[in-house]
């Protein structure tokens, strides 16, 4: 009792970031002290990320399913709450998830089993849990749907000529116009998916309603799987060769880094345009500036370089025929709450010892994202 008033008073004088809800901090504490029948849960990483993704209407509705611990605890505050920790059994985070070492894990979070991402790549924390035996959970699937509807939006627009054309439209309209009718518009033509992982694949599904052949780089894909997608297998050299529009989603793993150089930009075609979702690392910059600068009807739109932002002396800030955007097409905004519904409803299965959708393996961080 003398330690929740110490906290109490603690907590009342600091009415910082942390406190998940600060009119109801008494009420909070007790409850979590005294024990509950649900799970004992955390909210761990960066506060603000984690106020922004799981807003005050989904962590109302995490206060039904778990007993939260009632402070966001950072990396850094972890030796402070180290005692109280030792029950905690799920972990909820998102962008900002402290890389913990097993060391760390053991000592802090003893009885953690499960840990819930609201975001998308685990690739920077996710191998310690594993191998601690936690579950890793991850809402990449939900980070996917904002970049697939990017992307496939690029696809449609630069099958039409669109951003040149629309470039060249203040200039001379004729000159727009005539640019413009070097495309094929949205009937046959063929677009190449770099990788057909959950956002290459959720691409494919939504460019379906269009009449459009789609040629698909990816050596994972099952050949069944590719027939239901309704796709093509390829090489990379075939679909930078004849698709007319280039979609790149390929894993950020050391394998993909300068997979996508000179052997292929310099075969695109005349009115070809290239798009850039995954990362900047997986293309060799100097050998797409290249292409793009030896034949300026191609059209590169980057929302991912390398480095990020671009340096103020890259050539991609002066090309006409680069459009670049600054790496929005993940969640942004409202879409983050979609990260963290996937996560609360994977935290549902679980508690209910259903089988988990998004579960991460040691095996899956090979090769994913
Ligand atoms: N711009 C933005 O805001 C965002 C960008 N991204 C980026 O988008 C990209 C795709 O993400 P996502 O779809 O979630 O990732 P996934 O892990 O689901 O898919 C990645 C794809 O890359 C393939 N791949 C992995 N290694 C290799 C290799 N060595 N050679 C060829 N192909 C390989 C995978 O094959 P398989 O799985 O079949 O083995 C899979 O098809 C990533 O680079 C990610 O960082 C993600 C979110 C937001
Ligand atoms: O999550 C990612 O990988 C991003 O690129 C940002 O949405």
């Amino acid at each position: 009792m003398i330690y929740i008033t110490n906290r109490l008073i603690y907590n009342y004088n600091r009415l910082d970031g942390n406190q998940l809800r600060p009119s109801s901090v008494i009420r909070c504490y007790d409850r979590w002290v005294i024990g509950s029948m649900k799970k004992k849960a955390l909210f761990i990483g960066r506060p603000q990320s984690i106020q922004m993704v799981y807003n005050p209407e989904i962590r109302n509705e995490l206060y039904q399913l778990a007993d939260i611990y009632p402070e966001i605890v950072s990396r850094e505050q972890l030796e402070e709450h180290a005692s109280e920790l030792q029950s905690i059994e799920v972990a909820f985070s998102t962008w900002g998830m402290p890389a913990l070492t097993e060391n760390e894990i053991r000592r802090y979070l003893p009885n953690l089993k499960a840990l819930f991402y609201a975001a998308g790549s685990v690739q920077s924390f996710a191998r310690p849990f594993l191998h601690c035996g936690v579950t890793v959970v991850s809402a990449w699937a939900a980070n996917a749907v904002p970049v697939a509807e990017y992307a496939a939006a690029q696809i449609v627009l630069a099958n039409k000529g669109y951003f040149q054309s629309a470039l060249l439209n203040k200039q001379s309209r004729q000159e727009a116009a005539r640019y413009a009718r070097a495309f094929p518009g949205n009937y046959n033509a063929k677009v190449g998916i770099i990788g057909a992982g959950m956002i290459g694949r959720k691409v494919i599904e939504m460019l379906k309603p269009y009449q459009l052949e789609i040629w698909v780089f990816d050596p994972f894909l099952p050949d069944e799987t590719a027939a239901r997608l309704n796709v093509a297998k390829t090489g990379l050299i075939d679909v930078f060769s004849q698709c007319q529009t280039i979609s790149n989603h390929l894993a950020n793993v050391p394998e993909t880094v300068g997979m996508l150089n000179k052997e292929h930009f310099d075969r695109m075609l005349p009115y070809a345009t290239f798009i850039n979702t995954g990362r900047g690392k997986q293309v060799v910059e100097t050998d797409l500036i290249r292409a793009l600068s030896d034949v300026p009807t191609r059209t590169a739109v980057l929302d991912v370089t390398y480095p990020e932002p671009v340096p103020p002396e890259s050539e991609l800030l002066k090309l006409d025929n680069v459009i670049l955007t600054p790496h929005i097409a993940g969640s942004n905004q409202t879409e983050v709450e979609r990260m963290a519904k996937y996560a609360i409803d994977e935290f549902r299965r679980y508690v209910q010892e259903e089988a988990l959708q998004y579960r991460v393996s040691l095996k899956m961080l090979e090769t994913m994202a």
